[in-house]
């Protein structure tokens, strides 16, 4: 029985549900301050490229919105705003460095403030418009994640000859937790409302086929330390009814050996220019495998996780370390569970353990991948290149 949207009744201006407690606690952390969406990006109360990002443009929209309301000292003129803007911008980016959506949303607010300062305007009218680019920002994701799982879906099923009950196994978490969904509610802004359908990326062509009857089972990887498949993935299948079957990180390989397995669709953080791909820890595994098998690998991102100033991600794309103490733990409840259950979290090392390895993202090489589908359709590479030409879908 899919639970009803849980809707937390804001009195605040925005909100985000708190990511490390799902699926046990539902909490909403209240984003009052630039700081405090640094702090809920860098922490991962909030992740997902696309996620990041929005969260970091309403934040800042929120501060330039109550900087004119209360005639902060930054709207005195045009340049005031500039400087504070520079400042805001080059501090949320500094959040996390691998996923480029953040960095793409604070180039794109950085070019509305030029376009503005340039035009004359004054500092009120600059503010509006860089919190209307901010919203757009956020709003955009909805829409083009629909057309990702349309472009997607539709090849795949093109590629198989138009089979029913397709299996497919995604790796992490992109479905609407990892983007971007906002809501208002009584006049406040709110990002993730649980029970809402999910839409994403990866696991939104997943929900494509789902819808057009054509899926048979959603395989998802556990992906540890973070558990972004079996807390948050697990939520959104479960809550949408859709089949699935969780595997541990190191299934695989075992998978691709005992099942039909149609493809492999993750998402992104940073694809280069050649379609080398940065996505979650893991990623490279399945696509060794997948190619070992024969199964079609599948990048789902928007255009906005493309760096075409990257030629390709060979030690160009940031690896973000995670904090070794990380992979130590497992947040959880404990267990038996059940609905009413609170949140644990427990230590599974030895203490004061050393020597842990414990980065957040791999790159995976173009000739590992199929296809990469953005909003904009479907690219393959051509017969006999190791790499992609991503102009028709940038
Ligand atoms: C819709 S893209 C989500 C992307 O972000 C995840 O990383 P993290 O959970 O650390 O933000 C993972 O790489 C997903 O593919």
């Amino acid at each position: 029985m899919a639970p009803t949207a849980l809707v937390s009744i804001l009195t605040d201006p925005l909100r985000i549900v708190n990511q490390l407690l799902l699926p046990h606690t539902t909490e909403y952390v209240q984003i009052d301050t630039i700081e405090q969406a640094h702090e809920a990006i860098r922490s991962m109360k909030i992740r997902g490229a696309p996620a990041i990002a929005s969260l970091a443009a309403l934040a800042f929209a929120a501060h330039i919105s109550r900087g004119t309301d209360a005639s902060a000292s930054f709207t005195s003129s045009p340049d005031a705003v500039r400087a504070e803007v520079e400042s805001i911008l080059a501090f949320l980016y500094t959040a996390r460095p691998t996923a480029v959506n953040l960095g793409a949303a604070t180039r794109r607010l950085t070019a509305t403030l030029n376009a503005s300062h340039a035009s004359g305007k004054d500092a009120r009218t600059i503010c509006e418009d860089l919190v209307a680019e901010a919203h757009k920002v956020a709003d955009e994701d909805v829409g083009r994640n629909k057309a990702m799982a349309k472009w997607g879906g539709d090849w795949l099923l093109g590629r198989h000859g138009g089979e029913n009950n397709l299996n497919v196994l995604t790796v992490c978490n992109t479905g609407s937790l990892a983007t971007s969904v906002r809501r208002i509610w009584q006049g406040t802004i709110y990002v993730h409302v649980l029970g809402l359908s999910v839409v994403g990326t990866a696991l939104g062509l997943i929900t494509y086929l789902h819808e057009t009857q054509k899926l048979g089972m959603a395989y998802y990887t556990q992906t540890a330390p973070y558990h972004q498949g079996s807390r948050l993935t697990a939520l959104e299948l479960q809550t949408l009814e859709i089949p699935s079957t969780m595997i541990c990180d190191t299934m695989v390989g075992s998978l691709f050996q005992h099942y039909k397995i149609h493809a492999v669709a993750v998402g992104a953080d940073r694809i280069a220019k050649n379609g080398d791909t940065a996505n979650k820890i893991g990623t490279y595994n399945a696509a060794v495998l997948a190619a070992r098998h024969n199964i079609p690998f599948i990048v789902v991102a928007p255009i906005s996780t493309v760096d075409l100033s990257l030629a390709d991600g060979s030690g160009r794309i940031p690896i973000e370390q995670r904090p070794p103490i990380e992979a130590c733990l497992v947040r959880g409840a404990i267990y038996p569970a059940d609905a009413n259950s609170s949140q644990a979290t427990v230590m599974i090392t030895p203490p004061g353990l050393t020597g842990i390895y414990n980065p957040s993202f791999d790159v995976t090489p173009a000739e590992l991948i199929t296809a990469i589908v953005t909003e904009k359709g479907v690219a393959t590479r051509q017969p006999g290149e190791l790499t992609f030409d991503l102009s028709t879908v940038v």
